[in-house]
């Protein structure tokens, strides 16, 4: 996959398919926050998320407050958004609906 940074109207359509993501207010990133039943389910999803981000070489910046986890993501190299950061995204999402 490419890191090659993603135009205005590349993210705005990747993001029209990818539910409760938006664009970052730096305009270089895409976030979402995820909330969770409790905070066992939450670091559940972190764990399951940052294994599947190892084997893609690309991490997530994120927070975790109790059972909400506040996502980050951006390619650094690229200093922008890139297809990665939407494969990662897309993967948070199915693992966040089951
Ligand atoms: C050497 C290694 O491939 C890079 O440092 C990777 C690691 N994980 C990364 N994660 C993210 N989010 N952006 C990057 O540019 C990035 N680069």
């Amino acid at each position: 996959m490419t890191r090659e940074k993603l135009g205005k109207d590349a993210i705005a359509a990747a993001l029209a398919e990818l539910g409760g993501w938006s664009l970052a207010t730096d305009g270089a990133s895409i976030k979402r926050s995820f909330v969770f039943k409790n905070f066992s389910e939450a670091f559940a999803f972190m764990t399951r998320v940052a294994l599947a981000a190892e084997k893609m070489d690309h991490h997530p910046d994120w927070s975790n407050v109790y059972k909400t986890v506040d996502v980050t993501l951006n390619t650094h190299d690229a200093g922008g958004v890139t297809a990665l950061d939407i494969a990662l995204a897309k993967k948070m999402n199915l693992y966040f609906g089951g």
